[in-house]
Parts: C-alpha cells; sequence; structure tokens
C-alpha cells in the first residue's frame, strides 16, 4: 500500500500526513481553505522533524502533496483519513464525495473524535470500508490510534486498520461498541468537565488546576493506566471514597458557561490568540516547541 489522502489540514492534518509519509506512503492532503493549504507544509516540516527526534522508523520514499481538489487527493488512493469539522452532516457530504472517486479496495477512515461510525456510514455506497481512526493530538506523536466499527464495518476493515496503525508505528486500541466519544474522549471529557466546574466554582485557579492534573494525575497515569491504578490504590480505598464523593461529582449535560462564553467572544484558544490563557505568537511558537521537546522526552523514556 503506497498512495494515502488527507481531507482537512487544520489541526491534525498536517501532523497525521507527516506521520504517513515517515512510513514511506505518498500523501495527497486536500483542504478547501487556501490558507490552510498555504501553512501546512511548514506544519508538515515541523512534525517530520519531531518524528526525526522521536527516531521513529523511517521508511524511505514517502512524500507530501498538497493538490486542488478533493477528487485529485483520493484518485488512486489505498486509504483516505477525513479530517474536517466534528459535524456529522460535513462528514457525511466529504464521505459521500470520497466514495465517489475512491477504488472499491480503498479504506476509508474517519478521524472523529466522537461521532459514531454508523451515523457516518449509513447509506454510504461503500460501508463496509468504513472505520473510525481516531488520533490524539499532537498526532505524530501521541501514539495511540482508537480503531472504531460501525454497525456495518467489515472485520477485515478493522484487521487492516489495526496492522496499518502499527505499521506507522503507532499503537492501535479496538473499540468493541460504536459509543458516542469511543473511549478516550469519554475519559477525557469526564475529567475536563469536572475541571472546568471546579475553576469555574472558583474552587482552584486555571494555572494550579493545571498543575494538579499533570503533576498529581497525568504525570501518573503515563505509567499506571486507570484500572491498574485501582489495584495500586486498593479497590476497598475507591469503594471507601466514591461512596462519598461520586454523587458530589459535576454531572451537568451541558457545556458550562465558562466555556460557551469564551466560544461566544471568539476566544477558542490558540488559534484565536486567546482562550483560558492568552498567547502572543511568539509564545505559541514556544510552547509547541517546548511541548514537542517534553512529549518526545517522556514518550522515549515510557518505550524503553
Ligand atoms: N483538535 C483535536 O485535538 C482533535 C480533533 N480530532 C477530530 O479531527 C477532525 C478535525 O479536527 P481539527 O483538525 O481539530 O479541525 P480544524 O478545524 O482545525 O481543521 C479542519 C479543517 O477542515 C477543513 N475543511 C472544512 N470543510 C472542508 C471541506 N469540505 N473539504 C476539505 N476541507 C475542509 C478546514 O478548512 C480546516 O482546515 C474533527 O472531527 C475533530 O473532532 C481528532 C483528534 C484530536
Ligand atoms: C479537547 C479535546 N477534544 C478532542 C480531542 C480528540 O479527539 C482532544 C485531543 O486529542 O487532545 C482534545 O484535547
Amino acid at each position: 500500500m503506497t498512495k494515502a489522502a488527507v481531507i482537512g489540514l487544520g489541526t491534525m492534518g498536517p501532523g497525521i500526513c507527516a506521520t504517513l509519509a515517515r512510513a514511506g506512503l505518498t500523501v495527497a492532503a486536500f483542504d478547501l481553505s487556501a490558507e490552510q493549504c498555504a501553512r501546512a507544509p511548514a506544519m508538515v516540516d515541523m512534525a517530520t522533524q519531531v518524528l526525526e527526534k522521536l527516531g521513529v522508523n523511517l521508511v524511505p520514499g514517502g512524500s507530501v502533496g498538497i493538490v486542488e481538489s478533493l477528487d485529485r487527493a483520493v484518485a488512486g488512493a489505498d486509504l483516505v483519513i477525513e479530517n474536517v469539522p466534528e459535524k456529522l452532516e460535513l462528514k457525511r457530504e466529504i464521505f459521500t464525495a470520497i466514495c465517489r472517486v475512491a477504488g472499491d479496495g480503498a479504506i476509508l477512515a474517519s478521524d472523529t473524535s466522537g461521532i459514531p461510525i454508523t451515523d457516518i456510514q449509513a447509506g454510504m455506497a461503500n460501508p463496509g470500508r468504513i472505520v473510525g481512526m481516531h488520533w490524539s493530538n499532537p498526532p505524530h506523536i501521541i501514539p495511540m490510534i482508537e480503531v472504531i466499527a460501525g454497525r456495518e464495518t467489515k472485520p477485515d476493515t478493522v484487521d487492516w486498520m489495526k496492522a496499518f496503525a502499527r505499521r506507522i508505528g503507532h499503537l492501535p486500541v479496538v473499540i468493541r461498541k460504536d459509543v458516542p466519544g469511543f473511549v478516550e474522549n469519554r475519559v477525557l471529557y469526564s475529567v475536563m468537565r469536572e475541571c472546568v466546574d471546579l475553576v469555574e466554582r472558583g474552587v482552584i485557579d486555571a494555572q494550579d488546576l493545571d498543575t494538579c492534573v499533570s503533576w498529581g494525575i497525568g504525570y501518573k497515569l503515563a505509567v499506571v493506566g486507570p484500572m491498574s491504578l485501582l489495584d495500586m490504590a486498593g479497590l476497598d480505598i475507591y469503594n471507601a471514597v466514591g461512596s462519598y464523593l461520586n454523587r458530589e461529582l459535576c454531572d451537568r449535560a451541558d457545556v458550562a458557561p465558562y466555556v460557551t462564553e469564551r466560544v461566544a467572544a471568539g476566544r477558542l484558544g490558540m488559534k484565536t490568540g486567546g482562550g483560558i490563557y492568552d498567547y502572543t505568537p511568539e509564545g505559541i511558537a514556544a510552547l509547541r516547541d517546548e511541548r514537542a521537546r517534553k512529549l518526545v522526552a517522556v514518550r522515549r523514556i515510557l518505550q524503553e
């Protein structure tokens, strides 16, 4: 398998392109926005430099080319990865267009954060080839990929995707039920909901919350997963604490005003220069470098 198409070159697309090219694939990438197409090559280069530092196996012959239409990207591709915004109708439009052009044998993957694959593939021309391939941000550094079968996905499509994830140096985990959010984001969003609530209620400020979670929980969880942590702490302790604490935890079904008010004001985070925190362009470049350097160092140690 040599040719891949990546549709959408926003936060996720460039790092995915770099990872595929590093594994020897010829990647044709497309984004509707000329601005995103113009910035993509520099983003791909930055991700490629990080992959070099990580020492991820280099298979010669890979490349990334930005093309001017979805049809050009998809024609002849063995694998298509969709990375457009998280809206079901948009993703269905894109998959309809992809199915029109893709060859019968191509694997068609969505990087959706949690829209059930069953909803994306319903009524498509080739649903058995459509599969969830959920990367984690930044996709060239975080090595885990969730592989999700929708109701109509063929088992051999899932097997193919597992093997492919390993081929590009990532770790596949198979999600056995096509539940919204799959697994990673169900866990992340339960943590995020509690964190936002604690900051909104003034229990802690944003910076201390970040320190508490990164050093108290995140650092530990990178080495000891939650199920193993239960055994390490003792199930009796979880039972005792959970019996009074679980009922206290945030269970709101909507998104907190702390977030919705910032979104309404255009404060989306690093991509708009401010969100919870404020950023300058120089600060963003420095943060990206620092985070990549630290994530690479931690990954190296964890892989030993
Ligand atoms: N940002 C994150 O941390 C992660 C996001 N995801 C998922 O990956 C997908 C993409 O997310 P991001 O890269 O963050 O979004 P983004 O908003 O940064 O990028 C999306 C890109 O799609 C392009 N686009 C929109 N309509 C298009 C069309 N019709 N044809 C071609 N390109 C089009 C946009 O111009 C934009 O560059 C979403 O489903 C998201 O939930 C998955 C893992 C992590
Ligand atoms: C906030 C948030 N939402 C979704 C995802 C992935 O789908 C991520 C991530 O990968 O980091 C995230 O941070």
